[in-house]
């Protein structure tokens, strides 16, 4: 049997040509904690050669042979312990700022929202807006600092689904916002309220991590980037480099916090393999600082815009029994954007200006 497309009616097709297709992309989930669904989406997700950048075979032999079977139960464990009545929180966020954001925009724009892997997938949402005859689309990938593996991964999927489209219309894309005043006063704000009730006497922002291999690569104008103190300044030779992105977040709270130089340290979390990752880990930090005497840490997460594994479970519960069992007295996350309104203005900023 022939399925037949749903046909618009002429007035809608009209109204369509005026309109704007918002995609907002977050990296994804598995569709469910079992172990079978978080194998297909570590499959999924590791077998882009933009996260593992290896060549094909070697990189079909890691991830089909060695990680998914390996890691599968594991992480579907941890997954277990993350999920909700709604489901994952990175999906459920999701949710709510697309719908938020479609009150927020109007009629004028059509809101989706996709993950880069697993669903609901981009494809489906590119080929709705396809389909609906819409005169621009706007990609806005939900990473605020550029990474090779996520916003250069979602612009490289946009462009594999587009490109054999009959008409392609006006594309935009969103590229990072890691320096954007609300993104700056979200976490500010988030905290000031923590910093109200405690004394904090050490702050960390645990970025999620990077191959080093991945920064070298990145970097354009022939490795000048030697993945220390060049990152400490962002300029126009670096103004890509993921590094340098993250410690310029990292300043740009610290100053809006008012911390004091020495009292605050950009580190990074989640390591995958063997190869060497950027540093400092978090981790190794969270030891070096118990040493020196610290008991209250309070923890940014601010490569992530909703909460999910990376922070609910391996900053709030993995590494708040670490720094506890090393003796420290308060460990605290500050929470991600997840669906604050100040998020959905900002949104609404990026896609305004795009
Ligand atoms: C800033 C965003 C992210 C970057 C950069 C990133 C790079 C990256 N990640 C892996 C491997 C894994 N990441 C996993 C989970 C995960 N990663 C991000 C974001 C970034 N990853 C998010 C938001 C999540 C959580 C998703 C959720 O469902 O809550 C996982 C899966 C979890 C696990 O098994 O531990 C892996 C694996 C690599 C290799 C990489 C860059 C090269
Ligand atoms: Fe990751
Ligand atoms: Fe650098």
């Amino acid at each position: 049997m022939q399925v037949q497309e749903p046909q618009l009616s002429s007035k809608q097709s009209i109204a369509n040509h005026f309109k704007t297709g918002v995609l907002i992309v977050n990296l994804g989930t598995p569709d469910s904690p079992s172990t079978p669904d978080v194998r297909k989406y570590l499959r999924e997700f590791l077998m882009d050669g933009r996260v593992i950048d290896f060549p094909f075979v070697f990189r079909w032999m890691l991830v089909n042979l060695i990680i998914a079977p390996f890691r599968s139960p594991k992480s579907a464990k941890v997954y277990q312990e993350l999920w909700t009545d709604r489901g994952s929180p990175l999906k459920f966020y999701g949710e709510d700022v697309e719908r938020m954001l479609q009150a927020q925009l109007g009629t004028e724009y059509d809101v989706k929202l996709a993950m880069r892997y697993q669903n609901p997938s981009m494809d489906a949402g590119l080929e709705a807006f396809r389909k609906a005859g819409y005169k621009k689309i706007i990609v806005v990938p939900f990473f605020p600092q550029y990474a090779s593996a996520t916003t250069g991964s979602v612009y490289e999927k946009t462009m594999e689904i587009v490109k054999n489209w009959q008409i392609i219309p006006e594309i935009s894309f969103v590229n990072t916002f890691y320096d954007h005043p609300k993104f700056v006063q979200f976490f500010t704000e988030a905290a000031q309220q923590y910093m109200a009730k405690h004394e904090y006497d050490y702050f960390m922002f645990s970025y999620h991590g990077l191959p080093e291999r991945q920064i070298r690569k990145g970097d354009c104008t022939g490795n000048t980037c030697k993945l220390g103190s060049c990152c400490d300044t962002i300029h126009a030779m670096n103004q890509y480099c993921y590094r340098a992105q993250c410690h310029e977040t990292t300043r740009l709270l610290a100053k809006s916090l008012g911390l004091k130089e020495g009292d605050y340290m950009t580190t990074f979390q989640s390591r995958l393999g063997k190869d060497p990752w950027i540093q400092p880990y978090t981790d190794a930090t969270i030891k070096e600082m118990v040493a020196k005497g610290k008991k209250k840490i309070l923890v940014f997460s601010p490569a992530f815009v909703a909460d999910c594994l990376e922070t609910t479970i391996e900053i709030g519960e993995e590494y708040k029994e670490l720094f506890e069992e090393l003796g420290g007295e308060h460990w605290q996350l500050v929470e991600s954007l997840n669906n604050s309104p100040l998020w959905v203005d900002l949104l609404e900023d990026l896609i305004k200006k795009a």
